[in-house]
């Protein structure tokens, strides 16, 4: 279990990044949704020891941020900008981690990391330069090299950020793979990463913790604020485009998916997916009114 509490960031150069977080995440795959500068990155580095919170703490499977070292071993960190040597072939750079994570047997680290390589499905481009690889196979680099030494904990920021979408699907079920019997953190802005696979969600914006809970209930946010209904290119141009989900094009005109509190002129209420609840969920200030005033 990580258990974040009253966790707040403030950069020396910059705003307060995290608000009084106050989180506890159970094992499996837990989302971290939110929008840019939301404040997810910071908090994921606060948990890899990477930087310290201004106030407040946390702890994983009990130990205290501040046992660095010992917090280090539990966990594996995938960041959003993963840089490998490009020289470097996939089993050199993970027996250089292997070294740098205290795996001293040499024969352990060999067998560990072709395993790894197995599981990634890097195991034809194991000799290859990483200078060669694709994007998804960097990320699969990258997830490999969290797991080496298999940690408790595997915290990875944004792992599907500029993948395709086939890639995106392997690398989420890949993921879903290691969270068994694992915390698996896994933070994105995207609802389709965290829509099949995670058993618990939070969602954070501008530092502060908006919801957690299980998928159901950030969908929940949307009932009785989703509204369907055919527009003409006037009608269209005069709603307010934040509070628009989606358009499109029939034979009616233009159909379009609103949240608000209040109907268009002759639009029907519809069920929310998990994205409308999320988005619901963030502009529930700012959707009081559709049309524009
Ligand atoms: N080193 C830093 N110095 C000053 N401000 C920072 C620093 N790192 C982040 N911030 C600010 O803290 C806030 C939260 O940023 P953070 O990167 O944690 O958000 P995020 O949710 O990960 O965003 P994104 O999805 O864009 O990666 C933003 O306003 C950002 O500009």
């Amino acid at each position: 279990m990580i258990q974040i509490d009253h966790l707040s960031k403030k950069y020396t150069r910059g705003g307060l990044a995290l608000d009084d977080v106050t989180l506890t995440l159970q094992e499996g795959m837990v989302g971290l949704l939110g929008p840019n500068g939301a404040g997810k990155s910071s908090l994921m580095r606060i948990l890899a020891t990477l930087t310290a919170p201004t106030s407040g703490g946390a702890s994983i499977f009990g130990v205290p941020l501040k046992n660095a070292e010992e917090i280090r071993r539990m966990i594996g960190y995938l960041p959003q900008q993963f840089q490998v040597y490009p020289q470097l072939t996939a089993t050199e750079f993970l027996d250089y981690v292997g070294v740098m994570k205290g795996i001293k047997d040499a024969k352990k680290r060999k067998s560990e990391i072709s395993s790894l390589l197995e599981e990634v499905n890097l195991q034809d481009k194991a000799n290859k330069r990483v200078r060669t690889y694709s994007g998804g196979m960097k990320r699969r680099l990258g997830i490999a090299q969290a797991l080496l030494g298999s940690p408790q904990v595997l915290i990875v920021d944004e792992p599907t950020a500029g993948l395709d979408p086939e890639e995106r699907v392997r690398f989420r079920n890949l993921l879903t793979r290691f969270s068994l019997g694992r915390i698996v953190l896994l933070s994105t802005h995207i609802v389709a990463d965290i829509e099949s696979n995670c058993r618990q969600i939070a969602v954070l914006d501008k530092g502060k913790v908006r919801m957690s809970g299980e998928l159901s209930e950030l969908q929940k946010c949307g009932r009785g604020k989703v509204w369907e209904a055919h527009l003409s290119e006037a009608e269209f141009a005069s709603l307010d485009p934040m509070a628009v989900v989606s358009t499109r094009r029939t034979e009616e005109g233009l159909l379009c998916r609103v949240i608000g509190d209040r109907p268009l002129s002759g639009a029907a209420l519809v069920q929310p997916t998990l994205e409308d609840g999320y988005l619901a969920l963030l502009r529930s200030e700012h959707a009081k009114g559709v049309a524009k005033s």
